[in-house]
């Protein structure tokens, strides 16, 4: 009896063995139903297995093999286990991670049957008369075809070996599958399904454009990019070319994008430019069921661009050609839970699996691959001038918050700046990394404050519903009416959030329209769309918005950004604090002046000469990257150090230190090549009522971190902690 090896998505780092009957027709990569204690669950087929080491009586069968949707394919399986190892991470659980919620159901999944068989352009260019006679079939299809485009089921009824010959005129690229949605029946005469791969409103590159597509068009196999070009230098223009060359040879293109809320817009975007090309979006704001479909075109091959967020990069794409990581510098490519890998890098390593070029693009790219980019692993393409002309970048000044007076937060050189926009009707934007009103309550009397009783933070006080609020663990409660400790009414809302921002802002400038765009003001669906459109369409004078606005964004009559207290960032515990604030700092200021219009940055700070506003007014990347570098060298932190993190929670902080010093006695005996540092508090040390603490593993060959953790991990998986929750994290983001 063949034995069949499947991986469910259970916390062990096996996979299972069952039997496959003879009868049941089994490919590996194919989902399964499978007894599994007591329950019917659902797991796919990883490998054939000789023998296994249970009994043979003990080997259950598969209840049912699932021929809904064609199997896995072998290189995506061999993608799940580099996953696996790499993180460590139970393999059964990464495979299973990496499917569409819909397919992770023991129910098949009714496949709508809206493909379509229609002529290529060859198979139109084709004369019947050349085909040998006795191709009858080929004949008959290739003659129907020309009347219309047939669904498979009517094909067949053409003949028994109608799919033999279907498949063969496949292969032979006269025949290719089409979406019946899209192509509605051809009016008589038309010439039908005609793929361009239109490319519409193509700019002439620009030279460093040029280059730039031209070095990643010219590559052979593999190659990653680094491509650092300033905001609004077009970087997307070049995807929009690679993509345009890569449809023209056939290839799939894959493009992975940070952000959820730029999807739609970017995919309106890429639809407008190639409106004949089938593009598919893949990210966690789709339905289930079109989310399945949507990965189904791809695996098909019928999609020819993919659009996602980081769960796409697991996405089979048979023809896959090309990759592009857009913002590639974006935390949010790190995913924070399970799985916790990084799209990123796994893009790269499907690129290099696949053999073909990867380009990673940002206007502040992240340290790690600045790095790579300069010690010659990547290749660097730079733009170093915006493309539209004469749009430049805009001036940076910074206010130094300890020698001008500030009212409700804002100094009175911003205030003019606004007023001199709201004069010219042209928009503002405030940046403020805060949201609610005030991040914290306290009585000017005893010096009482809000504080989570179930964290180590304060409540935030909103003021709209006079509630205080935790960001952390969502805890809620009314605003108290006197001090809880000393009875004094006195309460006074201290520091500054979006909504009090907004209320200053309308008291000054009763007659500005003012947009405050933040988690809680675009949490109904299509909130935020409608707050895009306000502000493309002019409604709004003055944003107020929190990091949502700014990525991205392209809004052509945005011509001042004020950026508010940005100054925890700077001394931070966080050691890419300061990376990422500059990052966020270089994007939200490239939303000013895009357009005709000269663009102004003012930020408010408390150390106008720290270098990282040096490099920001002069927009040099470089000088700063290099500055941050030379730091993380002399500090011995990442990239020049690889780093795992295994952090513990639970309610008995006593319980927590227990586990992680018996794991780092473990990882000391191990008398492996690494650092193990001690057991130190979780940044937050307190969440949800849960102690956090961690232990940090590092080491300046990636390779020794990876001997090492695979010999720790089956010691932490013994360890007994029943009453914590842990994890290990590699090449950690959040501390
Ligand atoms: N070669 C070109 N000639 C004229 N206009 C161009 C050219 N390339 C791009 N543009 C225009 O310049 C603007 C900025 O380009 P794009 O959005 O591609 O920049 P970006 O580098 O992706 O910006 P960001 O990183 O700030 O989002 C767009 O309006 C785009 O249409
Ligand atoms: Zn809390």
């Amino acid at each position: 009896m063949p034995i069949v090896r499947v991986a469910l998505d259970v916390p062990l780092s096996t996979l299972f063995d069952y039997v496959a009957s003879e009868k049941t027709q089994l490919e590996i990569g194919q989902r399964v139903v499978v007894p599994f204690g007591r329950k019917q669950v659902l797991g796919v087929a990883m490998a054939w297995a000789e023998s296994s080491d249970l009994a043979a009586e003990r080997i259950k069968p598969v209840t049912q093999v699932l021929d809904d949707v064609p199997p896995l394919p072998q290189e995506l399986l061999t993608l799940l286990q580099f996953c696996s190892d790499y993180y460590h991470y139970p393999l059964g659980m990464t495979v299973l991670s990496a499917l569409p919620t819909r397919l992770r159901a023991v129910e098949p999944i009714a496949v709508k049957q809206s493909l379509d068989y229609t002529l290529s352009e060859a198979g139109r260019a084709l004369d019947v008369a050349t085909l040998p006679k006795r191709r009858v079939v080929q004949q008959r299809i290739l003659q129907a075809l020309r009347q219309a485009p047939l669904s498979g089921a009517q094909l067949r009824s053409l003949s028994p070996s109608a799919p033999a010959a279907l498949k063969a005129m496949i292969e032979a690229g006269w025949i290719e599958l089409v979406d019946r949605k899209s192509n509605p029946l051809p009016q008589a005469g038309e010439r039908t399904n005609e793929k361009r791969n239109l490319l519409l409103g193509a700019h002439t590159l620009t030279v460093e454009q040029q280059q730039a597509v031209d070095a990643v068009s010219q590559q052979k196999g593999y190659g990653c990019f680094l491509l650092h070009g300033i905001t609004g230098s077009g970087k997307t223009e070049i995807y929009v070319h690679l993509m345009h060359e890569m449809l023209q040879r056939g290839g799939q293109v894959l493009l992975l994008v940070p952000e959820i809320n730029l999807t739609p817009q970017l995919e309106n975007y890429f639809r407008s430019r190639f409106p004949d090309v089938d593009l598919v979006s893949l990210h966690s704001g789709l339905a289930d069921g079109e989310r399945a479909q949507n990965w189904l075109k791809a695996q098909s091959g019928e999609a020819r661009i993919v659009l996602g967020t980081r769960l796409s990069v697991f996405t089979p794409l048979p023809n896959l050609g090309l990759i592009l990581v857009d913002e590639e510098h974006d935390p949010s490519f790190k995913q924070q839970d399970g799985l916790r890998y990084s799209a990123r890098d796994v893009a790269i390593f499907r690129a290099n699996q696949r053999g073909v070029a990867i380009v990673l693009g940002s206007a502040t790219p992240s340290l790690e691959s600045w790095y790579n980019a300069q010690s010659g692993r990547y290749r660097l393409l730079k733009l170093t001038q915006r493309a539209v002309q004469p749009a430049t970048l805009p001036t940076v000044r910074c206010m130094d918050i300890t020698k001008l007076p500030l009212h409700e937060g804002l100094s009175e050189p911003l205030l003019t700046a606004i007023e001199a926009r709201l004069q010219r009707k042209e928009q503002s934007l405030i940046f403020i990394n805060r949201r609610g009103y005030a991040p914290v309550l306290m009585c000017t009397s005893c010096g009482w404050l809000s504080e989570c009783k179930h964290c180590a933070g304060k409540l935030v006080l909103h003021q709209k519903d006079r509630s205080l609020r935790c960001h952390h663990c969502g805890a809620q409660q009314r605003v108290p009416h006197a001090c809880p400790t000393c009875g004094d009414a006195d309460l006074k809302p201290v520091g500054i959030g979006t909504q009090r921002l907004e209320e200053t802002l309308q008291a000054r400038f009763p007659a500005a329209r003012i947009l405050r765009v933040d988690r809680d003001s675009t949490r109904n669906k299509g909130a935020w769309n409608a707050m895009r459109k306000q502000i493309h369409d002019g409604e709004a004078d003055i944003l107020i918005g929190t990091q949502m606005l700014a990525k991205g964004h392209d809004f052509p009559n945005l011509t001042l950004v004020g950026v508010i207290s940005p100054d925890g960032a700077l001394y931070s515990a966080d050691f890419r604090a300061s990376e990422k604030l500059f990052a966020q700092l270089t994007q939200v200021g490239g939303r000013a002046g895009r357009a005709d219009k000269a663009g102004e940055v003012i930020v408010q700070t408390a150390f106008p000469n720290h270098p990282l506003f040096q490099a920001l007014r002069a927009h040099d990347y470089e000088i700063w990257a290099q500055t941050l570098l030379a730091e993380r060298q002399m500090a011995g932190f990442p990239p020049f150090v690889y780093q795992a993190l295994l952090s513990a929670e639970g309610k008995q902080q006593g319980e927590v230190n227990a586990f992680l010093q018996q794991a780092r006695t473990a990882a000391m005996e191990l008398k492996l090549p690494v650092e193990v540092y001690g057991v130190v508090p979780a940044a937050m040390p307190k969440r949800a009522n849960h102690h956090r603490a961690q232990l940090l593993v590092q080491s300046d060959k990636r390779k020794a971190l990876g001997e090492f953790l695979r010999a720790w991990k089956p010691v932490l998986d013994e360890l007994p902690a029943s009453r914590l929750r842990w994890v290990l994290d590699v090449d950690p983001m959040e501390f």
